[in-house]
């Protein structure tokens, strides 16, 4: 392990312009793995942590991605006519062209040589992110070196099949040697265009290293969560639960809803440890079931989980009647579920999503397993950008179940703040704005027809008492008239003239 003392000073370097005076933070020995992270004071949920800068960044430029973004801003480039014309190889905008950034890039790539330098290839603008190391400073690349390196077999790979795209790619064994050692360091502490690694389902379009981020260690409940400033790309990181002074400032580098398996499996396979917290140690969980399925005993009601053995194919229990399960047979159900509610995901009407979710799919499978909680935030999500063919009134009562469940799961499982949570729980709060605005509204509406009926029976009883008035005068009159009495007696209709 790198000495904490010196990483402190080397990020102090990094994080001069805008390091706060009494930093929450220090580096320290940590009880999960080398070093940490650590909390210089108590901390209170929401409170900001620190703010990071990314030492390296660029464009993911993965096969799949398009290629017209520039590659100094960042920003989308109309789909034409995007490249460099001095013969690097780089996509870049006008603005950009002209700065220092793009002359050190440019001037780079240019004497390597690109093949075809007119024509955008997503190898050569990948590498970019990491042939930047080279035209570092002296400080900055010691805190590449600084950061730990997983060096698996595969890290070589991406340099030697990005010199195959360049007429003279170096040969210096030192310029190949910091190229190699920044891929390894960007896998095991770099963000790569995944959600995967966000604790927040989070899109991060780039690949780019934060150092300070790059000393926390992972815990399956982490006590922080990130989000980006997209303006600068800065990290800004965030207590997500009261952190005490001295404990360690933890993050995840999984998303918060996969089960015990897939995280497992996700962190030996790219990060390669194998995560020991009290979450990973549980089979239910903590109670969330996040991988649950039904017992295939159809005369059972109970939930079957993974045991916990560490190993990828486990068996798996029933919960009730103890009966024990394959990997390969839960595995049938699980890909039974998700296929049928991922093909309703992709579908274009999210009323038909919603109704399946809401009628079909308990027949299937329970309502804690992941594949249903990420459907839940697909159709909050979309329903966040606008309703669709739902009716006001559904995509309301789903904003209220949908933010209800998610944060329920958040609970089960202990955790804290984080930017769904904050999502769903501003969701929750204005739908029961909404709701309590529509119920006023409701009462009034009530409340002024309560009156108006009052009103109408009120000139109903003067009308009738008119009537009854105008009856018994009428009455009265008829009586007197057939007593004779010419006083009361209508005046009879005038005569004729007789000629
Ligand atoms: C981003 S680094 C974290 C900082 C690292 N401890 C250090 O000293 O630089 C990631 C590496 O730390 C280790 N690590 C992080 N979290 C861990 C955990 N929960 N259990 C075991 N090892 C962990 C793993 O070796 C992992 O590849």
């Amino acid at each position: 392990m790198i000495c904490p003392k010196r990483t402190s000073e080397l990020l102090d370097l990094h994080l001069a312009p805008f390091k706060d005076k009494d930093p929450a933070w220090e580096i320290g020995v940590s009880k999960i793995a080398g070093r940490g992270v650590m909390a210089t004071r108590s901390l209170k949920r929401g409170e900001i942590i620190f703010k990071d800068s990314p030492l390296l960044i660029g464009l993911a430029a993965h096969e799949e991605d398009a290629l017209n973004a520039c590659t100094v801003c960042l920003k989308e480039l109309p789909d034409t006519k995007f490249m460099c014309r001095q013969g690097c190889g780089l996509p870049v905008c006008p603005l950009c062209a002209k700065k220092k950034q793009h002359k050190t890039d440019c001037d780079m790539f240019k004497s390597w040589g690109p093949n075809e330098p007119e024509v955008a290839n997503s190898v050569i603008i990948r590498l970019l992110c990491i042939a930047r190391a080279i035209n570092l400073t002296k400080d900055q690349r010691d805190l590449i070196y600084c950061l730990q390196a997983n060096l698996d077999n595969n890290h070589r790979t991406e340099v030697r099949n990005a010199a195959k795209c360049f007429k003279n790619f170096p040969t210096d064994k030192k310029l190949i040697e910091i190229m190699n050692r920044t891929v390894a360091v960007m896998r095991t502490n770099g963000f790569d265009k995944t959600t995967d690694r966000t604790n927040d389902n989070q899109e991060f379009n780039y690949r780019a290293l934060y150092p300070l981020f790059g000393v926390m260690n992972h815990d399956c409940i982490p006590n922080s969560y990130y989000t980006f400033d997209e303006k600068t790309n800065h990290m800004v990181v965030r207590a997500a639960v009261d952190i005490p002074e001295g404990f360690e400032i933890t993050t995840t580098y999984t998303k918060l809803f996969t089960g015990n398996i897939a995280r497992h499996l996700f962190l030996k396979m790219k990060k390669g440890f194998t995560c020991k917290c009290p979450r990973c140690s549980d089979p239910t969980e903590k109670g969330a079931f996040i991988s649950g399925l039904y017992c295939r005993d159809t005369n059972c009601t109970g939930l079957v989980v993974p045991e916990i053995t560490g190993l990828p194919h486990p068996n798996w229990n029933c919960l009730e009647c103890k009966q024990k399960s394959t990997h390969a047979q839960m595995m049938k159900s699980q890909d039974f579920a998700s296929g049928a509610i991922n093909a309703k995901s992709n579908s274009n009407s999210l009323k038909t999503l919603v109704q399946y979710l809401n009628e079909k799919c308990a027949s299937f499978i329970p309502d804690s397993n992941y594949v249903v909680i990420d459907a839940k935030i697909t159709v909050l999500q979309r329903l966040q950008v606008g309703r669709e063919d739902c009716s006001e009134e559904l995509a309301a009562n789903t904003r209220l179940r949908y933010s209800r469940d998610i944060t329920q799961v958040m609970d089960k499982l202990g955790l804290g703040d984080s930017l769904l949570r904050t999502q769903w729980e501003e969701l929750l709060r204005r739908e029961e704005e909404r709701r309590a605005k529509r119920q006023a509204e409701e009462a009034e509406k009530q409340r002024k027809l309560a009156e108006l009926q009052a009103k109408a029976a009120e000139a109903d009883k003067i009308l009738a008492a008119f009537e009854a008035e105008q009856a018994a005068e009428a009455a009265a009159g008829t009586s007197a008239s057939s007593a004779g009495d010419p006083a009361t007696a209508p005046a009879p209709p005038p005569l004729a003239e007789s000629v």
